[in-house]
């Protein structure tokens, strides 16, 4: 509002701002932004957004306490939920986690919730009526699993409300692209007040290699339109990346896709350039640039 300054103090803000919005006050605050990253940006401008009561699509910006933790095949997520539990067990602090994967055959962590009481995937392929491949048995529990939402809610029933819950989902990427079961499930969890983001992870190698990066950013953005909910994207097995490659990855933190495409997209980047061209443009638009990393091994994390 405007007022004053030397005047009146204390001024208590109660407006809302669109995500979008703070994407847009981000982009004007990059130059004189102290943070590493466009993702870092927006960070300060969420911090600034909470110190001054000022509401994000309608929820404070600290609300969002659940995680589903998605991404492809072997990215690491149950190993980021594993390494995020125990970490939180050495400050002091409980962080729960439940397994929704039906093909998961070991965790390290303790689960508060496990899809596999509810059903395995061998159950779909042993099955002489069903008698699904691996892929078609993963799909068709979790399916399952979203015609018996009751269990789902039972099984957090233990969950309080202000607790920081993970949600370790299986690594069958079409869940998350354009198969509807995820979003059911999403949307059920909402409506029964779990404040949810999703945590896509993606293994670094995919940042080094720009069609790579272009194919995992398209991944990632197809579950964020999917599933409609904050996003964040996390970069996972930093300890295997080659030195060399550690000192690319600032440039691929924050790249400029158009030159990279054409630098290193292979003999054809030339013939393609008004698609690369579209390409950038589309990834521009929609992704703020993830700067968070994850190693397994704490002493070469980034
Ligand atoms: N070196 C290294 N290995 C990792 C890291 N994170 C995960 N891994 C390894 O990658 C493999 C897959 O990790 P998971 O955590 O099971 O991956 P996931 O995404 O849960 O796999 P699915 O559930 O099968 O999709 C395991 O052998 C992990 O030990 C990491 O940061 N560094």
């Amino acid at each position: 509002p405007p007022r004053d300054r030397k005047k009146v103090k204390h001024v208590k803000h109660t407006g809302n701002i669109t995500f979008d919005e703070v994407v847009d006050i981000a982009k004007t605050m990059r130059p004189r932004s102290m943070a590493k990253t466009m993702a870092g940006t927006v960070k300060e401008i969420l911090g600034t957004a909470q110190s001054v009561g000022c509401t994000v699509d309608g929820s404070n910006p600290h609300d969002i306490i659940d995680k589903l933790v998605i991404g492809p095949a072997g990215s690491g997520k149950s190993t980021y939920c594993a390494n995020l539990q125990r970490h939180a067990e050495a400050c002091r602090r409980r962080i729960l986690v439940a397994n929704l994967d039906p093909a998961a055959e070991h965790f390290d962590y303790q689960p508060v919730a496990d899809v596999r009481d509810l059903i395995q995937v061998h159950d779909a392929m042993e099955d002489s009526e069903l008698a699904f491949g691996p892929n078609g048995g993963l799909v068709f529990c979790m399916d399952y699993l979203a015609h018996n939402l009751d269990w789902l809610d039972n099984a957090l029933d233990a969950v309080a409300e202000d607790e920081y819950l993970l949600l370790d989902c299986p690594g069958q990427i079409e869940l998350y692209c354009h198969l509807p079961v995820m979003r059911q499930i999403v949307d059920y969890l909402q409506s029964r007040e779990f404040r949810l983001c999703s945590v896509f992870v993606l293994d670094s190698q995919f940042l080094v290699d720009p069609c790579k990066l272009v194919s995992g950013l398209f991944a990632a953005l197809s579950a964020m339109v999917n599933l409609e909910l904050p996003h964040v994207n996390l970069l996972s097995k930093l300890d295997l990346l080659s030195r060399a490659q550690k000192r690319q990855l600032a440039d691929y933190l924050e790249p400029d896709l158009a030159h990279l495409l054409a630098e290193h997209g292979g003999p054809l980047s030339a013939r393609y350039a008004g698609l690369n061209a579209a390409v950038v443009d589309l990834i521009d638009s929609y992704i703020v640039w993830c700067d968070l990393c994850h190693s397994m091994l704490a002493t070469s994390s980034a």
